[in-house]
């Protein structure tokens, strides 16, 4: 039977992580991980495709809102008149010729086509009864190369390079497939070191990083120069020499302060440096990472699409790409920075921290590790440990690493009663609120 989307609804969930200080950061000290949240239904009874994008609470309704006017460009839509071509869908969503003023491809809107285009995803894979990243691993690199919109970027990066990339790593698909799911995919934490969490709180969090298998840390920087010293040194007391530590500033400095700012926590010989910068800046972030090298410098969750992306790559003003599942949008404009990355030799640890993020990021670097890299080396997904259990099929960490999921679809459908109780503002958890 075809299977024809016959309705689409968008919902707004929030949850109050402010309260505890979950995910807290120079530039935002007190998010509320929220979620525009997309369900595709279908004409087959319990068949449903769902997808949100991330945002941090206020504006969450525009993003809603964004989706809401994106979804009649896929009721009535049969899945197969979508999946025969994934590029000419993508291109279509985000080609409007009305809707395109208020990006292109940016903003609300750019998230907005995230939710919606991985919503198709995720019903894709779900009728193919595969998880998402096996659903891309079964695919030839002629079909992985149909589902990317190359327009704006094939000064960097062809449709003929990119299948010389996924065909060099073909034939040993099935190598690396094994290993992950014997081994799965490394990763570090980022929950040791929310900016609002106190010394003693980081102390113990470390200590239980370390205990839970970690080797890798990242602390969030950039408010005060003496408490990034002070927590900098507790941190590096804890996990040892060998660890590696990452800073994040979440753009909170120019691009002297950032030099400057870095030089005042060489000593604790930090792995990378985050967002030192605005996600706009290629110039200011190839000026930084000269400077502060050899920190390498990574960005990317505020990375607006393929196109600043391919710009940051080539003028190696990044030493690692962190793709976010969905500030770019969707699926297949990841696969295409995933191709760029590889074409120009540079790691790709995807953003996670958020809600959802972590259960959407596995899928993707799992078939980055199969289908384009074929390296773990400098690569390790984030890993935030808040909300999980508000989803059907929540990540699996063994031993610090992302174990690949075996259900199918892409692992970001939510519990029916988490949406009920956290949609904003009538659900019980924002009702209840004093
Ligand atoms: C506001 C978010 O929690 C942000 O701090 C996440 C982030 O920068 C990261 O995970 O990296
Ligand atoms: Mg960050």
């Amino acid at each position: 039977m075809a299977i024809t989307i016959t309705r689409a609804e968008a919902r707004d969930v929030r949850f109050p992580t402010s309260r505890t200080l979950d995910g807290s950061d120079a530039m935002n000290p007190d998010p509320d991980y929220s979620a525009a949240y997309v369900i595709l239904h279908t004409n087959v009874p319990g068949l449903t495709g769902h997808g949100l994008t991330f945002t941090i609470g206020r504006g969450n309704e525009l993003c809603v809102a964004a989706c809401q006017v994106l979804l009649p460009m896929v009721v009535n839509r049969s899945l197969e008149s979508i999946t025969a071509d994934m590029g000419a869908f993508w291109h279509m969503i985000t080609g409007d010729s009305q809707l395109r003023w208020i990006g292109p491809e940016k903003g609300v809107i750019h998230l907005a086509t995230a939710a919606v285009v991985n919503a198709v995803w995720d019903l894709w894979a779900k009728v193919e009864q595969k998880p998402l990243w096996k659903l891309l691993s079964d695919m030839s690199p002629e079909e992985l190369v149909r589902c990317i919109d190359f327009r704006y970027i094939s000064d960097a990066l062809t449709p003929d390079e990119a299948r010389d990339i996924l065909r060099r790593q073909e034939a040993t698909r099935a190598k690396r497939e094994a290993e992950m799911r014997t081994h799965g995919f490394p990763a570090y934490t980022t929950s040791a070191g929310w900016i609002g969490y106190s010394d003693d709180k980081v102390r113990r969090l470390c200590r239980e990083a370390i205990d839970a298998g970690f080797q890798h840390i990242k602390m969030k920087v950039g408010r005060d120069l003496d408490a990034d010293r002070r927590r900098a040194r507790l941190i590096r007391e804890i996990i040892g020499p060998d660890r590696k530590l990452m800073a994040d500033a979440n753009q909170v400095w120019d691009v002297p302060q950032a030099i400057a700012w870095m030089r005042d926590l060489a000593e604790f010989d930090l792995w990378w440096i985050e967002e030192p910068t605005s996600p706009d800046d290629i110039l200011g972030h190839a000026a930084i990472a000269r400077a502060v090298a050899p920190v390498g410098v990574a960005t990317g969750e505020h990375v607006q699409n393929r196109i600043v992306f391919k710009q940051l790559l080539q003028m190696n003003a990044i030493n690692f790409c962190q793709i976010d599942a969905c500030r770019l949008g969707g699926v297949n404009e990841v696969l295409a920075v995933i191709l760029m990355a590889a074409k120009f030799g540079v790691p790709v640890c995807p953003h996670a921290g958020g809600v959802g993020l972590c259960e959407y990021v596995q899928h993707l670097s799992i078939w980055d590790y199969i289908c384009v890299s074929a390296s773990l080396e400098n690569r390790v997904i984030e890993y935030v440990d808040h909300l999980h259990e508000h989803f059907l099929d929540p990540v699996v960490i063994r031993n610090a690493r992302y174990m690949p999921p075996q259900t199918p679809g892409y692992s970001i459908e939510m519990k029916p009663e988490s949406l009920a109780m956290y949609e904003y503002p009538h659900g019980a958890a924002w009702s209840n609120l004093g």
